[in-house]
């Protein structure tokens, strides 16, 4: 029995080392004949550290090098959180995988508060992410929202130091590293509509490299997929890269599937929500439908003021 090395191209960050090893835990587990290997390396977006992410600008800013290092033949996978995934993939790449969601809601964290309706007049939350800005300032005009970027454990470096009274991140990056004590509320998505893709973990390879697609097979989870599937569909289908003002959330029971979604002003002043319905084998036409409701509500004249802004 020989050996097959499979290279796993990742990130440095707690989190992304922890999805690589999860990948690795997984093809080992599946496969007694396979040997993993990470691949660290340093993405342009883990460099621009100082400045808002909505205005570095360009999308997949932690992917690139990644997709440089499968092509080049240096790494035949890289794991990422389906929330970081461009739309659309270079020449030669493809989504292959799509593995079971940790949980997709947004988290309160604070050493002084204990949920988000009680945070007092004016209290200072950190968020890097023009979704959640929106949605906490169209709930709370009054509430100073102040950017936050940096992975998880310098984010929460940041509001022990004082330097917010709260932030707001993904539940599932603490809960992956072992931090889910720093919650102390899971937001729901009536509140804080979720990001597409979030809590879930995609694996990206060659689309020609059979032989890596038969061995990352048993890592995909069906309804996770078809999940994902429709809340990128309507982000496609409004050109939302990761930094915009946009938020979709599929959910599944049975054969039946329901998305919603929402489009907002970065100030709060305005948002626009709808969700729709159908059979999970359509989910995809569902994203987009939905999109083309949002975009008849006004989400286009909205999505182009932030893009002008960023500018
Ligand atoms: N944009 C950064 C990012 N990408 C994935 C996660 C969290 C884990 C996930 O959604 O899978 C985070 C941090 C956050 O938004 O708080």
């Amino acid at each position: 029995m020989t050996t097959k090395l499979v290279r796993i191209a990742t990130r440095k960050s707690a989190l992304a080392l922890w999805q690589a090893e999860y990948v690795k835990a997984q093809l080992e587990h599946f496969h007694s004949d396979v040997k993993v290997e990470l691949v660290p390396m340093t993405t342009k977006g883990d460099i621009i550290l100082d400045t808002p992410l909505a205005k570095v600008g360009g999308k997949g800013l932690f992917v690139k090098e990644l997709e440089v290092a499968m092509l080049e033949d240096r790494a035949d996978i890289a794991v990422h959180s389906m929330k970081d995934v461009p739309v659309e993939f270079p020449q030669g790449l493809g989504l292959e995988v799509i593995c079971p969601r940790e949980d997709p809601r947004d988290a309160f964290v604070s050493n002084t508060i204990k949920c988000f309706a009680d945070l007092p007049q004016g209290a200072i939350v950190g968020t890097s992410s023009l979704r959640r800005q929106c949605q906490i300032k169209a709930l709370r005009p009054d509430l100073v929202v102040r950017d936050l970027r940096g992975n998880v454990n310098t984010r929460l470096a940041k509001l022990d130091k004082g330097e917010y009274d709260a932030i707001i991140l993904a539940a599932a990056g603490l809960i992956r590293l072992a931090m889910p004590e720093r919650i102390k509320e899971y937001i729901a998505p009536e509140v804080i509509l979720p990001a597409n893709g979030q809590g879930a973990v995609g694996i990206e390879c060659r689309t020609d490299d059979a032989t890596i697609k038969a061995l990352l097979a048993p890592l995909e989870c069906k309804t996770t997929r078809m999940r994902v599937l429709a809340e990128r569909a309507m982000n496609r289908a409004l050109e939302g890269g990761c930094q915009v003002p946009i938020g979709s959330y599929a959910e599944i029971n049975g054969q039946d599937i329901h998305l919603r979604g929402l489009v907002g002003a970065i100030d709060g002043s305005e948002i626009l929500r709808n969700e729709i319905s159908g059979n999970t084998a359509d989910a995809e036409t569902l994203g987009f439908k939905l999109a083309e409701q949002l975009l008849a509500q006004g989400a286009d004249r909205i999505l182009k003021s932030v893009y002008e802004a960023q500018d």
